[in-house]
């Protein structure tokens, strides 16, 4: 099968996902900014990114937690938290100062938490998971104010849906990369119609008829370039692309879902967090954040773009093929790509194996 088989292709997906990627685009720039905005008729602000000013001008009503953050502040022992958020009054000393320390786990060994909270039903339940997924979109603490007040910018429950559709990803740029341990090598690059993360592919070798040994390696900006000891990223993407290189052809996938998806400033604060004494995965619900927000039709898009349906895949972790396989891909073998530990990350792969289902 040809690699880049549909290189500069027209892109069935029209003007309709673009329109509706310019409202995300454009509500995950107000929440960094501090700027309220309407997710399906709920109007909220990021406690992470907000000033005084910008709270008392709000006039919350409300304070909306992710399920998760709520039971970690004991908070949920009044509802049914089997929902994605947790929706608290907004009591009237509550000021910028207590809020963030709702939103920000940070200091919760170290402050005791005002109170009382008074947990409200929550009506808009689709809306606030919609809110709450914004916040890992743009990187911030998934913890807003809300109120009924107006905001400028609007988005709704299906522009989010369509923002992360994989369809309108295609191949933008293709060249010769030679690499350490991989000379033979080409870097194709993609990018989506909202031009937000860019993905990449680095082609090694030549197809030979063989199916290609594929590594999905998600980004790790400690890792992958500053050499991390706390976790394996760096030295599984070098032996990634050795593996490759001596299995004759393959490619691997640069995936830009830095922090298993909630971004690099959340990584830090998770580990900020195991510092304290959490683990990979609690330091992650503390935060109020998923243990692993990723997905893997994006990866599945970029093969069948370059022209390959079936894979052998390189990887410890089930769910990559799982969701591989869900997106129309074909695992024809599970690869391992097991690294020696060292005494910084032992703890961190133990977890993986015990409490996320890595083999
Ligand atoms: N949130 C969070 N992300 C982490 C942490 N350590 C590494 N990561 C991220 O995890 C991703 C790598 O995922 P891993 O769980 O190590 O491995 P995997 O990709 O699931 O599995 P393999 O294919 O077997 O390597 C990268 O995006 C890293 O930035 C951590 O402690 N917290
Ligand atoms: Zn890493």
């Amino acid at each position: 099968m040809p690699v880049v088989a549909q290189a500069f292709g027209p892109c069935a997906i029209g003007h309709r996902v673009r329109v509706l990627s310019k409202a995300v685009a454009r509500a995950i720039d107000a929440l960094r900014r501090g700027w309220p905005v309407n997710v399906g008729g709920l109007s909220v602000l990021a406690i992470e990114t907000c000033d005084d000013d910008a709270m008392t001008a709000f006039a919350a009503t409300g304070v909306l937690l992710s399920a998760s953050r709520a039971a970690t502040l004991k908070l949920t022992n009044q509802i049914d938290a089997s929902g994605e958020g947790v929706l608290i009054e907004a009591a009237p000393w509550l000021d910028l100062s207590g809020a963030r320390a709702l939103a920000d786990p940070a200091l919760d060994l170290a402050t005791p938490m005002k109170g009382p909270f008074r947990v409200l039903p929550l009506a808009e339940t689709k809306a606030a998971s919609a809110a709450l997924e914004l916040a890992r979109l743009a990187g911030l603490l998934p913890a807003f104010l809300i109120s009924n007040g107006e905001a400028e910018c609007d988005v709704t429950v299906d522009d989010l849906w369509a923002y992360e559709m994989p369809d309108a990803l295609r191949i933008v740029s293709r060249a010769r990369l030679p690499v350490a341990g991989a000379e033979d090598a080409t870097m194709v690059a993609f990018r989506g119609r909202d031009a937000g993360q860019e993905h990449v592919a680095l082609i090694i070798g030549e197809p030979n008829g063989s199916v290609p040994l594929v590594r999905l390696h998600s980004e790790c900006l400690t890792g992958d370039v500053f050499g991390s000891l706390k976790c394996d990223c760096g030295p599984q993407l070098q032996q990634a692309l050795r593996l490759i290189g001596d299995s004759g052809w393959g490619m691997l996938l640069y995936l830009r879902q830095e922090g298993r998806g909630i971004g690099l400033i959340n990584k830090l604060r998770a580990y900020q967090l195991q510092d304290q004494g959490f683990d990979t995965v609690d330091a992650n619900l503390r935060l109020g954040l998923p243990v692993d927000a990723r997905g893997y039709a994006i990866a599945a898009r970029m093969l069948s773009l370059m022209g390959q349906d079936r894979v052998r895949l390189l990887t410890n972790n089930p769910a990559k093929v799982a969701g591989l396989e869900a997106a129309g891909i074909v695992v024809t073998e599970r690869v391992p790509h097991v690294l020696p530990p060292n005494p910084h990350n032992v703890a961190y792969l133990d977890t993986k194996r015990v409490r996320t289902g890595h083999i």
